[in-house]
């Protein structure tokens, strides 16, 4: 049987009292799996898991952790309880080198722990080795997205939360990212992801939600959704719309 890590039923979360972003939305997260949530622009993906990382108040709803109940536990205490999240933007400190980057992060770790975990990270991402002076600001786009990550690591997560993270990277730079992951979750740790970039994502994904409205619509295999033609049209934007469902963009708000 599948062993649930993150646990979130009927979310309903937003910025401004009585304005909710995240409507009701309930999605699950296997131990071991890639799980990609997509949707079109201003669906409300990004908020949710801003939610669930404590970051977007949450006004109803639970968030569960390893069966424990996280729902609205301030961000700054979402390391410790197991969820790492990365930030879209922002996510490492550009004036501290790779190494500093990386000791910073270990923060919750013990003390003596902390030097065999960054060769740990140094071993699983060997360019950050021969960057570990350098300061992160100077990385690539690419390399800034793996310190990122590697940071999020350090410290054993029980599962790790992305928000789309092959934003903003050329095209050699979003295949590195997509190949980091699929290693990642290949040593066992457990991927909740945000992406603009479906067929990517989809790709290393194992299944996926469509968001619509701040509620998930369509939820399935990664493989499956990709090759279901109204899903594929409508809200992942790769395919010519036909005539006769030319009719779900008026509601649909494709991507
Ligand atoms: N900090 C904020 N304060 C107020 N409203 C916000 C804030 N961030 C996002 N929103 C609003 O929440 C709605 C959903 O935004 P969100 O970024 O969650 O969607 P998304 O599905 O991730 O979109 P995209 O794919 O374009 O990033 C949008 O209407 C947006 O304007």
């Amino acid at each position: 049987m599948n062993e649930t890590v993150l646990d979130v039923s009927d979310l309903e979360a937003g910025y401004e009292p009585g304005v909710p972003i995240v409507r009701g939305a309930s999605i699950t997260v296997n131990k071991g799996e890639i799980v990609v949530v997509l949707g079109p622009n201003g669906a409300g993906k990004s908020s949710l898991i801003k939610a669930i990382a404590g970051l977007v108040p949450i006004s109803r709803g639970k968030v569960l952790l390893d069966g424990k109940d996280i729902t609205a536990a301030p961000a700054h205490t979402m390391v410790r309880l197991g969820l790492a999240f990365v930030p879209q933007t922002e996510n490492v400190f550009p004036r501290m080198s790779v190494e500093d980057n990386l000791k910073v992060a270990c923060g919750i770790l013990e003390r003596r722990q902390a030097p065999a975990r960054i060769e740990e990270m140094y071993a699983a991402f060997p360019d950050l080795l021969r960057q570990r002076r350098t300061p992160a600001g100077n990385l690539s786009g690419g390399q800034r997205q793996m310190l990122a990550v590697a940071r999020a690591l350090i410290v054993h997560p029980k599962v790790l939360v992305l928000d789309e993270p092959s934003a903003g990277l050329s095209p050699k730079f979003v295949s590195m990212v997509f190949e980091m992951l699929s290693d990642i979750r290949k040593s066992g740790v457990t991927i909740l992801l945000v992406e603009q970039n479906a067929k990517a994502a989809l790709a290393i994904g194992d299944r996926a939600y469509v968001l619509v409205e701040g509620k998930e619509r369509h939820e399935g295999a990664a493989s499956t959704l990709w090759d279901d033609p109204v899903i594929a049209e409508l809200y992942l934007g790769q395919r010519p719309l036909r005539k006769d469902s030319a009719r779900h963009t008026e509601t649909g708000g494709a991507a």
